[in-house]
């Protein structure tokens, strides 16, 4: 299988050619070639391999049997875009990862939440915040596809206030006994890898947080049952279950007490690739309504020559461009070390909120067609409307900027 390319292999000034119209759509905004041919062999991925399966995923609320989509993303390098090249990565940036995310939500909204959990909250946490020992014993075999990440963060009663979190870690000889339970776990059943929050001092509040890397099979640690969600089916989420899990101490991530600042800021990086989700289902809509308007007449025309028709597509098509401007020159200052903790929280605020509009228009568009199962407009409103809660509510997203605005002087 054709493989993307490493950092080292980029050059700014390869020559694009046979730019295909999906990419022309695309390069509106200020993208080089080397970004929209990255694009392009995602794209091209993720139409081949990910969206023959998306509609059989939803209804069946579980990932294809007869193939391995981690695997498949993995010996096609979609999981260290971030990561470093000795550890299997490509070396690359945010605004790769986010086109990764795009593309692969594109093709199924279910592949990328998955996919955002594992590469972006599993291994980019890792790459951030491990030790050189445990991103060799880790890495590889997430970026390979060999193993899944997940990252174990929220409980019953601690969402939105994640700094009030329960699950504890008492300090033993040589390591850690975890207690307590972790809630809304994307990729939870199925990952061999977890990135976990717990407080090692729960008096000392947020300083009380401590990271730590978790494996499938420690003894003490279980998942409890598959929810039943509304979207995302086939993106498997469930509850974790500590009792008395034993974590050596070379697993912790970072420091002892300073897990706060991992969490926090890897919250930063997550909305931001998470952001990306949003743009791949617009896109989607986008990809069903144009042919249909085309093609369905009433009145003895396609409906896509009536003004009312029209208005619609114009607010998809200006709600997904103003929002990749949005997600993708945030993503491009994130590469340039400035990590703005509203901007983060703005990229999938606007991004979310706009996904669920254009799919209610989108469905719109398609009348009775677009109630129906047969297409896919129901999946893609289902599956919009998770970025309105999952990474922080659009609430608490509000929160965040109003919160850094006021601060601002
Ligand atoms: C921001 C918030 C709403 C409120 O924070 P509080 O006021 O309690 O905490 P506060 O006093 O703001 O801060 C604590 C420490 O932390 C530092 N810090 C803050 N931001 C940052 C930052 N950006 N970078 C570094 N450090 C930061 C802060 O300075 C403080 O340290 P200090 O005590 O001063 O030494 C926070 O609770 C939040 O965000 N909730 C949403 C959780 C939420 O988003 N889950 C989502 C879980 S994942 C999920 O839902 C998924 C769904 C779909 C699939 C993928 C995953």
């Amino acid at each position: 299988m054709q493989r993307l390319f490493a950092a080292t292999s980029l050059s700014s000034s390869s020559p694009f050619r046979g730019q295909s119209r999906r990419a022309r759509f695309f390069s509106s905004l200020l993208f080089d070639d080397t970004h929209l041919q990255f694009k392009e062999s995602v794209s091209q991925f993720a139409s081949e391999h990910i969206a023959p399966h998306a509609a059989k995923i939803d209804h069946s609320n579980s990932f294809p049997k007869e193939v391995n989509l981690w695997k498949l993303m993995g010996d096609f390098n979609l999981h260290g875009i971030t990561a470093p090249e000795e550890y299997g990565g490509l070396g690359l940036g945010y605004l790769y990862h986010c086109i990764a995310m795009e593309e692969i939500s594109r093709a199924s909204g279910s592949v990328g939440l998955s996919y955002g959990a594992h590469s972006n909250l599993c291994i980019n946490q890792l790459a951030r915040n491990g030790s050189p020992a445990q991103k060799q014993k880790y890495l590889p075999k997430l970026i390979s596809g060999e193993h899944v990440g997940a990252l174990a963060m929220s409980e019953p009663n601690a969402g939105s206030d994640i700094v009030s979190m329960k699950c504890k870690a008492d300090r033993v000889d040589g390591g850690y006994i975890i207690n307590g339970n972790k809630m809304w776990c994307t990729n939870g059943p199925v990952a061999q890898t977890l990135v976990l929050y717990a407080k090692t001092d729960i008096a000392a509040g947020s300083k009380g947080i401590t990271a730590f890397i978790i494996e499938k099979g420690m003894p003490g640690f279980s998942t409890a049952q598959k929810l039943d969600k509304l979207g995302m089916r086939g993106s498997d989420t469930c509850e974790l279950v500590f009792e008395n899990c034993f974590v050596p101490e070379e697993n912790i991530l970072g420091q002892e007490g300073k897990g706060v600042y991992v969490m926090m800021s890897g919250l930063d990086l997550e909305r931001l690739v998470l952001a990306a989700g949003p743009l791949g289902i617009m896109q989607a809509c986008l990809d069903v309504v144009l042919p249909y308007v085309r093609q369905r007449e009433q009145f003895g025309r396609p409906i896509g020559e009536f003004q009312f028709i029209q208005g619609k597509m114009a607010d998809m098509y200006t709600s997904l461009q103003s929002s990749r401007s949005y997600v993708y020159s945030v993503a491009t200052s994130c590469d340039g070390g400035k990590i703005d903790p509203k901007d983060c929280a703005g990229v999938i605020l606007c991004a979310a909120e706009r996904a669920t509009q254009v799919a209610l228009q989108a469905i719109q568009c398609l009348g009775g067609n677009g109630y129906v199962n047969e297409y896919t407009t129901g999946r893609l409103l289902r599956d919009a409307k998770l970025y309105e809660i999952g990474a922080g509510t659009s609430e608490i997203r509000r929160i965040i900027i109003g919160r850094e605005l006021f601060k601002e002087q």
